[in-house]
C-alpha cells in the first residue's frame, strides 16, 4: 500500500536540522513540514519532497533549530539600557533604577520598551520570552500584536509600584489578566513576587494559594547575591530558599531566577521540589552578583534554563550570546572543560526554557505535534567555516547577526533578517525619543 501523501502549508529544507530532542542529534539534508502552525513532518529530503506542500523553502547553508527561549527578563527596561552601568545590584537598584522607574515608567513607556524588546528578541532568534515588569496587561497586548510567544509574570512587591498601588492590587490585576488570557494560544500569565527581600511572608502565602488554585507558575529572583542570603540569615536566621520551602512555594511551577548561592541544603530543596533554575550569567557577571553552578545543578537533575535579565543589567537581549557565555562560564565554575558542552547549552536555551515555563508539551524541540516555533541560522559565512558540527559552530562561533528566518506557530516573524510585523525605523526613532527625554535633552 503506498503511503498517503502528507499535505503541508510549508516545507523547509535546511542543510542541517537539530531537533534538540532526541539529545545530540544533527540531521543533515532533512525536511520539516508545517501544517496549521504545527510540525507535522520531519524526515529525509527525498521523503520530504514527496509531501504535497503549498510552499517549499530551500534553506541552503542554514541550521534549523527550535526557537530560543529567553526565560527571564524585564522587557520594557530596554529603554533604560546603559542608564546605570558598572554598579553592584543593590546600589544599581536602590540609587538608580528604582528612582528612574518611579519617574518614567507608565503605560507608554512599557508599550514602547516592550515593543523594542520584542523586536530585538525576534531578530536574535528568540521565539518565546518571559517578562516580569510593570503594567503587565500592556506587555501582554504587545505580545499579542507581535506574534511572539511569552510568559507574563505579574510583578508583586510589598510596596506601591508603577501601575499597582499595593501587593493586593497587583495580585487582583494578576488574577484578572490570568482569566482574560487563559485561552490565549501564545501567552501564559504567571505570578512574579520580585525577590525574598521585597515580599514578606504574608504576601508570599497569598501568592502560593492563588498560584495553586489557578495552576499558575511563580517566577522570582532568588539568591541573586551573597549579600541577599547573608542579610536574610543575619535578620532571620533562615536562608531565603529555606523560607520559601517553609512557606510552601517551591514545586515544579516555581522558577528560581539567578541562584548564584547554593548550599547543599538549597540544592536538595531544588531537587526534591523539582523547581527550575533560570540562569542569567551576563547580568550576574555585570553586577558582580556571583556564579550559578550550572554543571553541578544539571548533574543533580535540576532543570536549568537561560535568561538575559533586563537590558539595564546585561545590556542586550541576545540569548545566543548568553548561551555562549553560559557554556564558557560553566567550564570555569566547574573547573572542567567538559562542563555544559554546545549541545547541552542549546538544550538549555530551548527545551529547558520551555520546561521551566511549563510549555514543553508545545514548544522547545522540533518534534511532530509541537508548534512550529523555529529559527534558521545562516552558517554559510566565512567565520563559520569549516563546519564539523553545526551546533558547535552555532554556540561558539556564531552571533545573532546570522539569524535569517524565524517562525512562531508557523507564522513568519522574520524573513531574511527583516521583521515582518514591526517597523524597525519607527522602533528606533521611538527609543531615541525616550532616550532624549530620560537624559534631559528634551522637555
Ligand atoms: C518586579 S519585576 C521588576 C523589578 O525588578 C527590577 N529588577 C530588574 N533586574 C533585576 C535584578 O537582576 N534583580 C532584582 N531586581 C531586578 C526592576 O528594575 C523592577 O523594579
Ligand atoms: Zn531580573
Amino acid at each position: 500500500m503506498p503511503k498517503p501523501v502528507v499535505a503541508l502549508d510549508l516545507l523547509l529544507l535546511p542543510t542541517w536540522l537539530v531537533p534538540v530532542e532526541p539529545a545530540g542529534v544533527v540531521l543533515k539534508d532533512h525536511g520539516l513540514g508545517i501544517r496549521d502552525g504545527c510540525i507535522v513532518f520531519i524526515g529525509p529530503r527525498a521523503e520530504a519532497l514527496k509531501c504535497d506542500a503549498t510552499e517549499v523553502r530551500e534553506l541552503p547553508g542554514m541550521l534549523l533549530t527550535p526557537g530560543l527561549i529567553n526565560a527571564h527578563g524585564h522587557a520594557a527596561m530596554t529603554l533604560f539600557r546603559g542608564l546605570a552601568d558598572d554598579l553592584p545590584l543593590m546600589t544599581w537598584l536602590e540609587q538608580h533604577i528604582w528612582p528612574a522607574e518611579a519617574k518614567w515608567v507608565d503605560e507608554d513607556f512599557v508599550r514602547d520598551g516592550t515593543d523594542l524588546a520584542i523586536a530585538e528578541q525576534i531578530k536574535g532568534g528568540i521565539t518565546c520570552f518571559s517578562d516580569m515588569y510593570f503594567y503587565p496587561k500592556i506587555a501582554s497586548e504587545c505580545v499579542h500584536d507581535s506574534g511572539i510567544r511569552a510568559q507574563i509574570a505579574i510583578p508583586i512587591l510589598d510596596f506601591p509600584v508603577p501601575g499597582a498601588a499595593s501587593a493586593d492590587d497587583a495580585i487582583r490585576q494578576g488574577i484578572e489578566l490570568f482569566g482574560d488570557l487563559k485561552h490565549h494560544p501564545r501567552i501564559k500569565v504567571a505570578f512574579g513576587p520580585h525577590a525574598p527581600y521585597t515580599v514578606g511572608d504574608e504576601n508570599l502565602e497569598k501568592i502560593r494559594v492563588i498560584a495553586e488554585e489557578l495552576d499558575a507558575a511563580i517566577h522570582m529572583h532568588v539568591h541573586e547575591t551573597a549579600f541577599e542570603v547573608q542579610q536574610a540569615v543575619d535578620n532571620t536566621a533562615e536562608r531565603p530558599m529555606a523560607r520559601l520551602a517553609r512557606l510552601g512555594l517551591l514545586g515544579p511551577r516555581f522558577q528560581a531566577v539567578h541562584m548564584t548561592q547554593i548550599s547543599d541544603e538549597d540544592q536538595a530543596l531544588l531537587v526534591e521540589s523539582n523547581c527550575s533554575v533560570i540562569h542569567c550569567p551576563e547580568s550576574n557577571l555585570k553586577l558582580a552578583s556571583g556564579f550559578c553552578p550550572v554543571e553541578r545543578l544539571w548533574q543533580a537533575g535540576v532543570n536549568v534554563a537561560l535568561g538575559t535579565d533586563g537590558a539595564a543589567s546585561n545590556n542586550d537581549l541576545d540569548l545566543l550570546g548568553e548561551t555562549r557565555t553560559a557554556a564558557l562560564l560553566a567550564k570555569a565554575v566547574a573547573g572542567s572543560a567538559t562542563a555544559l558542552d554546545a549541545h547541552r547549552a542549546l538544550r538549555m536555551a530551548t527545551l529547558n526554557g520551555a520546561r521551566a515555563l511549563g510549555i514543553e508539551a508545545t514548544v522547545g524541540s522540533l518534534e511532530v505535534g509541537k508548534a512550529a516555533d523555529l529559527v534558521a541560522f545562516d552558517l554559510s559565512g566565512l567565520a563559520q567555516q569549516p563546519i564539523y558540527d553545526p551546533v558547535s559552530q552555532l554556540i561558539y562561533a556564531t552571533g545573532r547577526d546570522c539569524v535569517k528566518h524565524l517562525w512562531v506557530g508557523g507564522k513568519p516573524l522574520l524573513e531574511d533578517g527583516r521583521l515582518t510585523r514591526m517597523d524597525e525605523p519607527t522602533l528606533i526613532a521611538t527609543a531615541q525619543a525616550w532616550g532624549r527625554r530620560i537624559s534631559g535633552h528634551n522637555e
